[in-house]
């Protein structure tokens, strides 16, 4: 079974994940921010108290910094990994926020994320219904959503059924 110690070695499925949020970001205009003073910004002036939207799904498909960026690549993410981290210190890649207001649960959901995930690609095989496509249009809001919600099928793949049901 998957255990909390072998996801540091799961470079692959860590470099999927990085790439799903990269091109599917949860909140994808983050969390509006008000400055509280105002502000230059490359030439731009921001009075105070304007409410400031960020929108990371465009800077995360943006051609001037990302090569291809509609296609699904993982590999981006193994190339160069040291850098690319969730903590929103480069300003290309921000699924979790930045500064003081970045998301508060990024270390559970990091772990839990690559937990939940390789814990079911190692006991289930997947798939979709018989003659169903993988539809992955999505629909916007505060919160990214899929348009049409995917229905995948699992079959166990373990070669020992009592494993699914082990407690320890
Ligand atoms: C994959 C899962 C998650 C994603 C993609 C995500 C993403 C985000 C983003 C983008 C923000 C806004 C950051 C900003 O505006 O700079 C945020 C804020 C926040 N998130 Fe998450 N989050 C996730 C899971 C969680 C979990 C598991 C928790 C709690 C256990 C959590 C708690 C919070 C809180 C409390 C804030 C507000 C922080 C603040 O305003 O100071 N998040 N999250």
């Amino acid at each position: 079974m998957v255990e909390e110690s072998h996801l540091p070695k799961l470079h692959y499925l860590n470099a999927v994940l990085k790439e799903t949020h990269r091109l599917h970001p949860g909140l994808p205009l983050l969390i509006p921010r008000r400055p509280s003073e105002t502000t230059d910004l490359y030439g731009y002036t921001i009075p105070q108290g304007t409410k400031i939207f960020i929108n990371v799904w465009a800077i995360h498909r943006d051609a001037q910094l990302w090569d291809r960026p509609e296609r699904f690549r993982p590999e981006r993410f193994l190339d160069h990994a040291a850098k690319w981290d969730y903590a929103g210190s480069d300003f290309r890649y921000l699924p979790f926020g930045s500064g003081r207001r970045v998301c508060a649960g990024l270390p559970l959901a990091e772990r839990m994320q690559m937990y939940t995930l390789a814990s079911f690609l190692h006991c289930f095989k997947w798939d979709v219904s018989k003659g169903e496509e993988i539809e992955l249009s999505e629909t916007f809001g505060i919160v990214l959503k899929k348009a049409v919600p995917l229905v995948a099928v699992p079959t166990p793949r373990l070669s020992d059924f009592k494993l699914y049901a082990k407690a320890d």
